[in-house]
């Protein structure tokens, strides 16, 4: 492994579900890449095992990451991804965001990127098939559709249940309790949808890719099903995501990040 001033500099924002894995992982070794800082809510918290990393990255508030890292990963509540964004493509480097929701509220930091010759990458996360879509977009999708079920303890909160004051603690059956556009998923559930959200940057945007979200007692596990129409293939396929140790989040999203990590200085790289 090449040591670490030949190194990418990688830092992590939140020390949730999804970057306490990410870190451990960049600390056991990842191909080319240093783990060099993480930031957390509550840093006295997390002092204690980060002090034991391999690495010992540095501890520091979201808006010093920039500065220190070549590559921030957002792992953080999702009104955070301007700040944390921002200022890293702003230096011509790179984000991976898994907070994609806020995207759709934050477009322009794309075009912020774009001027500054940064970039945002979007891990498939908790989703399959984004290769797929991706390579169908080149050509003409006809329609692109996401059904997702989950248990009632990843939905419970979101704000288009409260809005509408929909109850489903207590629910027997499935329930449809959302039907539209991923832009209108996206501000109905901004911590459940961030699926809906990915698949229509990858394909036909947020306003044509439709949505359907059931709150459904009888599964254990986020289920999510993707139905493509293209003039290149049709297809459909079914991820069911056991949770992670938060209900909203499936355990394979730190594991799509860990696997994008990977990519991005591999010798073999397997996968658009
Ligand atoms: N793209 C995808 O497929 C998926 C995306 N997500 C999204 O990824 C994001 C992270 O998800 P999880 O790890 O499950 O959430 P989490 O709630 O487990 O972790 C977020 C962490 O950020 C920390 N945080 C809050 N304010 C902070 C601050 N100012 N500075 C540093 N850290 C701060 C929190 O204390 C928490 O530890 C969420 O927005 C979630 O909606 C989740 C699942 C799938
Ligand atoms: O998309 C999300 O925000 C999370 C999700 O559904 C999952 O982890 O299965």
């Amino acid at each position: 492994m090449a040591d670490s001033k030949t190194r990418t500099r990688v830092a992590v924002a939140g020390l949730g579900a999804i970057g306490t894995d990410v870190v451990k992982a960049l600390d056991q070794g990842i191909e080319g890449l240093a783990l060099v800082a993480v930031s957390a809510n509550s840093p006295d918290k997390h002092r204690g095992w980060v002090a034991e990393l391999k690495s010992a990255p540095k501890l520091v508030p979201i808006e010093q990451l920039a500065e220190i890292a070549d590559i921030v990963v957002e792992c953080a509540p999702s009104k955070l991804v301007r700040s944390i964004v921002a200022p890293v493509v702003e230096r011509g480097k790179t984000a991976v965001v898994l907070s994609v929701g806020a995207l759709l509220q934050n477009e322009d930091l794309v075009d912020l990127a774009k001027t500054h010759g940064g970039q945002i990458i979007v891990p498939t996360g908790a989703l399959i098939g984004l290769d797929a879509v991706t390579a169908a977009a080149i050509g003409t999708i006809h329609s692109a559709r996401l059904v997702t079920r989950k248990p009632v303890a990843g939905l419970v909160g979101a704000p288009h249940l409260v809005e509408n004051n929909i109850r489903i603690e207590g629910i027997t059956e499935p329930l449809r309790i959302f039907e539209g556009s991923a832009r209108d998923a996206a501000k109905g559930f901004p911590a459940n949808l961030n699926v809906a959200v990915a698949l229509s940057l990858a394909g036909i945007g947020p306003d044509r890719t439709r949505v359907e979200i059931w709150a459904d007692p009888t599964v254990t596990r986020n289920t999510h099903r993707i139905e493509v129409d293209s003039d290149s293939a049709r297809f459909s396929m079914m991820i069911e995501n056991i949770p992670s140790e938060n209900p909203k989040t499936g355990r394979i999203t730190a594991l799509s990040v860990i696997a994008c990590l990977r990519k991005l200085r591999a010798s073999l790289r397997i996968g658009t």
